[in-house]
């Protein structure tokens, strides 16, 4: 469903190359729920650009449901669903409800699935009581549901969430997890998750890819990530230890021939 070979993605900065991803391979299979963790900068959101084609990567090759995403972002559109935590792709000054009839539009879903679909999310995300009420007057936890609605009405085979629990109470973050359990296990939506949260982990994926400084560090279980650090075995800590061991700077100047040293897990 995702298939990442080699992927690079650097940017000039100041007369210097970042290199935010470096030779990055992954897949991910129909139906899968996977985590991606990484420290600040280690080029998790650069990642998820280039699998939503926001991006092109610099190097290698990628592609989600099939669809190079750079190039084909219109079709990757009716595939995918995305979800950024810490920004809305609803429409700020309109009500919900006006919100998801833009999506609808904008995806061209047919009005009758659509009716079926907004009254699915309704009832599982709780949303009646302020499909009327304008987007900016919405809490965050409302908001966010309400984005996760929009992301979802066209149906996408896959998921992509960047941080959709941040700043949520510990009820929101329950309906929310609650949620996207239910769709993976129910309507087998593949979910790629990327989180500082790892509650979020723990409840949810069965696979977590680990990046840093732009390279995977670790893939495997949740539990195989425990067994890394002997006599750990609060996920926070191993996770805490892997980061901490990592010796490079996070960003540096691009030196031709040379990579820096990662964490290895
Ligand atoms: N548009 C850009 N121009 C220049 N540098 C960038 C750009 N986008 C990302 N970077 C750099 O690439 C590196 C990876 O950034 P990225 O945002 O992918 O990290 P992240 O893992 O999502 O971090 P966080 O957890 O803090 O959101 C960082 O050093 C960042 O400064």
């Amino acid at each position: 469903m995702i298939d990442v070979d080699r992927i690079g993605r650097s940017f000039r900065v100041r007369g210097t190359t970042v290199h935010a991803v470096r030779d990055l391979s992954f897949r991910v299979g129909a139906g899968e729920f996977v985590g991606y963790l990484g420290p600040n900068g280690a080029g998790k959101s650069t990642t998820i650009k280039m699998l939503t084609g926001i991006l092109a990567p610099t190097s290698g090759r990628v592609t989600v449901a099939g669809l190079d995403p750079s190039r084909r972002r219109t079709a990757l559109a009716r595939e995918i669903g995305v979800v950024f935590g810490q920004r809305t792709t609803l429409w700020w000054d309109l009500p919900l409800r006006d919100s998801f009839e833009l999506v609808r539009l904008l995806y061209k879903v047919d009005r009758a699935r659509f009716r079926e679909r907004l009254d699915e999310m309704t009832t599982r995300l709780g949303l009646g009581d302020f499909l009327g009420t304008p987007v900016r007057q919405l809490s965050l936890g409302q908001r966010m549901r309400g984005d996760i609605t929009a992301a979802l009405l066209h149906d996408p085979s896959v998921l992509v969430l960047d941080e959709p629990t941040i700043g949520l109470d510990i009820v929101s973050k329950a309906e929310v997890r609650a949620f996207l359990r239910e769709l993976n296990t129910e309507h087998g939506t593949t979910v790629l998750l990327t989180t500082h949260d790892l509650g979020d982990i723990e409840r949810l994926c069965r696979r977590v890819m680990l990046i840093d400084h732009g390279r995977l560090a670790f893939d495997g279980t949740v539990d195989e990530l425990r067994a890394t650090v002997p006599g750990e075995t609060s996920i926070e800590d191993v996770v805490a230890h892997l980061y901490l061991s990592s010796p490079a700077p996070r960003t540096r100047p691009h030196h031709p021939g040379e990579d820096p040293p990662i964490a290895t897990a």
